[in-house]
């Protein structure tokens, strides 16, 4: 059961202090690509690099970017920002097993910051906007904990062993990126055991504060199957 908020803000000048946690520590089985997607080009540039960029924005003042990438691939990293020419100021993390545990390394390397709000990213949702990521830290001010989502545009059905039932598709959301908090919220919230149900970082934190959701964007779309890439390249002109 979700519980009311739980923390108390020891100045709302704390809460002003923003962070991100880029996660790109999966291997993108599901792209099958000669290497991870987070590393394709989109308009000829790295997938992460756009991610990146988007974080960076100075109207968003974001003080610090951390960058969660497969133990194994920081070096392919490091080259391409030689590549690319990245400037961008941001921290390296070695990534987990799995989305959680990549989260989890990242929170940890926030450990000297106990005050603020944290936005947890997918490295593979380079369309994301800078009014959807201001939506999520400004309703994390407010509630603690907020998430990005979408209304669903199909109709829906639930299934089982004795067919399919129809649901009343106003009240799913397809849940997106940033997911933002409180980081000491957060915080506990990882520090419990990893569950099967941990899809995204709402999952995790809903048995300890009620989650708000904010207007996500259908162009914020994640990478995940080639055709995906192919939708990016076209909306990326028409994202902002
Ligand atoms: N061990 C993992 C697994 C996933 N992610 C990140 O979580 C985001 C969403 O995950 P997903 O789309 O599933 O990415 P992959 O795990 O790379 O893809 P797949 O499931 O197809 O292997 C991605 O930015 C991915 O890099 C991560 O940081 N660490
Ligand atoms: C976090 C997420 O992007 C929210 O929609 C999604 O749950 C990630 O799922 P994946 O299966 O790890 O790609």
């Amino acid at each position: 059961m979700a519980l009311p908020r739980p923390s108390i803000h020891s100045s709302a000048q704390s809460l002003n202090h923003r962070y991100a946690i880029l996660v790109a520590g999966g291997s993108g089985s599901r792209m099958a690509a000669d290497r991870p997607k987070q590393f394709l080009l989109l308009r000829g540039e790295p997938v992460l690099l756009h991610t990146l960029r988007r974080f960076a924005d100075p109207a968003l003042a974001v003080a610090e970017i951390i960058v969660v990438l497969p133990a194994d691939q920081l070096a392919t990293w490091h080259a391409l920002c030689a590549q690319f020419n990245v400037h961008i100021p941001h921290r390296l993390v070695a990534g987990g097993a799995t989305r959680w545990a990549s989260v989890k390394a990242g929170l940890a390397a926030l450990k000297e910051h106990g005050e603020g709000l944290v936005a947890v990213h997918d490295g593979v949702r380079p369309l994301v906007s800078r009014l959807v990521i201001e939506r999520t830290y400004a309703a994390a001010a407010t509630h603690a904990a907020a998430a990005a989502a979408v209304l669903p545009k199909d109709s829906v059905r639930l299934v089982s062993q004795h067919g399919s039932a129809a649901q009343n598709r106003s009240r799913l959301r397809l849940m997106q990126t940033p997911q933002t908090f409180e980081i000491d919220l957060l915080r506990r919230a990882y520090a419990m055991p990893e569950l099967a149900t941990f899809t995204d970082d709402a999952t995790v934190v809903d048995d300890l504060c009620r989650v708000q959701l904010v207007e996500g964007d259908y162009r914020n779309l994640k990478i995940t199957t080639p055709e995906d890439l192919v939708v990016a390249e076209a909306l990326f002109s028409m994202n902002k």
